[in-house]
């Protein structure tokens, strides 16, 4: 058993405003959870409570139903996975791997075993007598998680654990910790990341926490579900804004109409109407609203004649990445409007271009920051 549950976690240093507030969360048996965060939401904090580096100020953590709050790391059934390796540069990889089951007395001949095994897994085989100095980073990584997999835990702790690697190696290792999870489908694995593509292709979980000027939010959860469900169905809009790159356009808008099958809103720069297939249960027409509509669900159309649910911008600049370009268009406000657009689409700076808005892809989200739910579940 190696579930986790928090409740009402929270952890303060000093007098100041808690750095986590009042987490409540349950980590399955073999589920890969991400907290994913801008920098200084709290992530690796509470990677460290539940790892027992850090005592909760408030709340109850228990490990496969078990409480933790007083239990010492070494006995938590934890292992962690450092960004920085914290190999022992003294020490050969086999015996970095080995020292955890040195120091609980492990059989020599089960920690061969182990040690090999693990050696396998992760193609360390050949590398075993060497010394960190020796080793790339992305080896030494390698040496990290096997110190960790040979202790056979309940739970595996990473805490950024591929920052320090280019962007090759990322992606590599990245598929290697993707591949280890399945053949350790037993354990648990908590995966703190501030990478997007991470915690979109590794998590089963993901568990978005705040930040932000709004010390009543810092360190709480803003979100927790699948990969698509943040990406498709933001709660509020620092969910919409932080998941997705470049991030979703947001535009001030009032509500003009309130339909059945959607909201109709005007914008505010433009005027331009279009519709919402979000509940209008909740709003009244005259509201101001922010519409989001994410660059890749503006889909540019031929410019003719004025189309229902369609803007017309004109473009300002153009980031050309060969497989597909950014379009920046003219919008009220500091931020552009950006749309992805194919690489090959013939665009130059300057030209008015018509794109569509789909009713289904587009997000309302009232001042006080919250989605107006969706009409429809899940696409
Ligand atoms: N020992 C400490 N004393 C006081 N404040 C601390 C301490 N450790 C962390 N903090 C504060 O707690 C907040 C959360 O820090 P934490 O390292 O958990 O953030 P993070 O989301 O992991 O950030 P990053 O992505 O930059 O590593 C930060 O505002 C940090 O300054």
């Amino acid at each position: 058993m190696a579930s986790i549950s928090l409740r009402g976690a929270q952890k303060s240093y000093g007098d100041h405003q808690p750095v986590i507030r009042n987490v409540d969360l349950e980590i399955g048996d073999n589920e890969f959870c991400v907290f994913l965060g801008p920098s200084g939401c709290g992530k690796s904090t509470l990677l460290r409570m539940i790892a027992g580096l850090e005592d909760l100020s408030d709340g109850e953590l228990r490990i496969g139903g078990k409480l933790m709050n007083e239990v010492s790391s070494a006995e938590r059934g934890v292992a962690m996975v450092f960004q920085s390796y914290a190999l022992f540069p003294h020490m050969t990889v086999f015996e970095n791997m080995a020292f955890g089951l040195k120091l609980a007395k492990t059989p020599v001949e089960t920690i061969n075993k182990k040690v090999g095994e693990a050696a396998r897994i992760l193609q360390l085989e050949n590398l075993l007598t060497r010394y960190p100095k020796a080793l790339s980073g992305g080896q030494r990584q390698r040496v990290a998680i096997g110190r960790a997999i040979v202790r056979e835990p309940g739970v595996f702790l990473f805490d950024e654990p591929l920052s320090n690697l280019d962007a090759t190696l990322r992606g590599q290792t990245r598929i290697e910790i993707a591949r280890l999870h399945k053949q350790f489908a037993a354990a648990s694995v908590v995966y703190v990341t501030h990478d997007q593509i991470e915690a979109m292709t590794l998590a089963d979980k993901i568990v978005l926490l705040h930040t932000g000027k709004d010390m009543e939010q810092h360190g709480s959860i803003a979100q927790v579900g699948t990969p698509l469900t943040l990406y498709h169905r933001p709660v509020s809009r620092f969910v919409a804004g932080f998941i997705g790159s470049p991030r979703m356009n947001f535009l001030n808008a009032k509500v003009a109409a309130i339909h059945g099958d959607g909201v109709q809103i005007s914008l505010d720069d433009s005027g331009e109407m279009l519709t919402v297939a979000v509940s209008g249960a909740k709003l009244t027409v005259g509201q101001a609203v922010t519409l989001g509509i994410r660059p890749e669900h503006l889909e540019t159309i031929a410019t003719g004649a004025s189309q229902p649910q369609t803007l017309s911008r004109t473009v300002t600049l153009i980031e050309a990445l060969g497989e597909l370009s950014y379009l920046h268009l003219n919008a009220a406000g500091e931020a552009p409007l950006i749309a992805k657009a194919p690489g090959d689409a013939v665009a130059k700076v300057g030209d008015t271009l018509t794109f569509r808005a789909p009713a289904a892809l587009c997000h309302l989200f009232t001042e006080d920051g919250f989605a107006v739910p969706h009409l429809e579940t899940l696409p």
